[in-house]
């Protein structure tokens, strides 16, 4: 992202200038207080926002201006902040909704939803369970396999651990060490400083509309780790 400003009223844009990379096959952390935007940041990067200015760009494409449903389609997902199950439909359904995009080619569907299940056997023994009857952990869960089902190959993940008791947090940082693993590229925004600093590879810090403090995880651990939790008062 370059020169990226985004916001929700004309004229009061929320995001004023953030220059960000989020490298391939890394984890690049935002760090932030609470309304520094980066749930905004997020949301311009997965096309739901169109940027007031600047650029997000997708290798050499442009792709600030395509609606949300395109960057599904060039391999981008997002875990959005919060429950965001829908509780009545069952765990297999809530999954399937993950290839929306590939609705009209039911057996594409079908083989991308069984990729996922394989993937998390415990999701398919609760595949028939209302996903509103899983517990918090479950549910992210859910959500985080909903993502995985078009494959893609950038995560975009708003504030995964909120909510959840720190056993299961641990399990979702694991996680999206073992999807970087796979060589996917995250961008990650996260409260929880040290959680996201102890993954990152490389770390940036929103203030005021714009990103004002960057380097490697190893620059955050020690000193600049400690600075940053205090302007963060966590
Ligand atoms: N849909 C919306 N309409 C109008 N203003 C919004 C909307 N969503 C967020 N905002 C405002 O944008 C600013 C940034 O919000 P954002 O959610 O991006 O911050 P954040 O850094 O993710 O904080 P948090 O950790 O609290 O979610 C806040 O002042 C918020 O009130």
């Amino acid at each position: 992202m370059s020169g990226l400003f985004a916001g929700y009223v004309p004229g009061h844009p929320i995001l004023r200038g953030v220059d960000l990379t989020a490298q391939s096959g890394r984890i690049t952390v935002v760090l932030g207080p609470n309304g520094a935007g980066k749930s905004t940041l997020l949301k311009t990067a997965a096309g739901f926002l169109v940027p007031l200015r600047g650029s997000v760009m997708l290798g050499d494409t442009d792709i600030g201006h395509l609606p949300a449903h395109r960057h599904i389609a060039l391999g981008i997902g997002l875990l959005p902040q919060g429950r965001s199950t829908f509780p009545d439909l069952s765990v297999y359904e809530n999954i399937e909704l993950g290839g929306w995009s590939m609705r009209s080619d039911r057996k594409r569907l079908a083989a991308a939803v069984e990729a996922v299940l394989t993937r998390y056997p415990h999701l398919r023994e609760l595949r028939h369970r209302a996903a509103g009857s899983l517990s918090g952990g479950q549910q992210r869960a859910v959500e985080i396999a909903r993502m995985l089902v078009p494959d893609p190959t950038v995560l975009l993940v708003d504030e995964p651990s909120v909510g959840l008791s720190p056993i299961v947090a641990r399990q979702v940082y694991q996680e999206l060490r073992a999807l970087k693993a796979e060589g996917r590229t995250i961008l990650l925004v996260d409260q929880d400083v040290r959680a996201a600093i102890a993954i990152a590879d490389y770390v940036y810090v929103l203030g005021s509309g714009r990103n004002d403090v960057e380097g490697d995880r190893s620059a955050f651990e020690g000193d600049l780790g400690a600075m940053v939790r205090g302007w963060l008062g966590v």
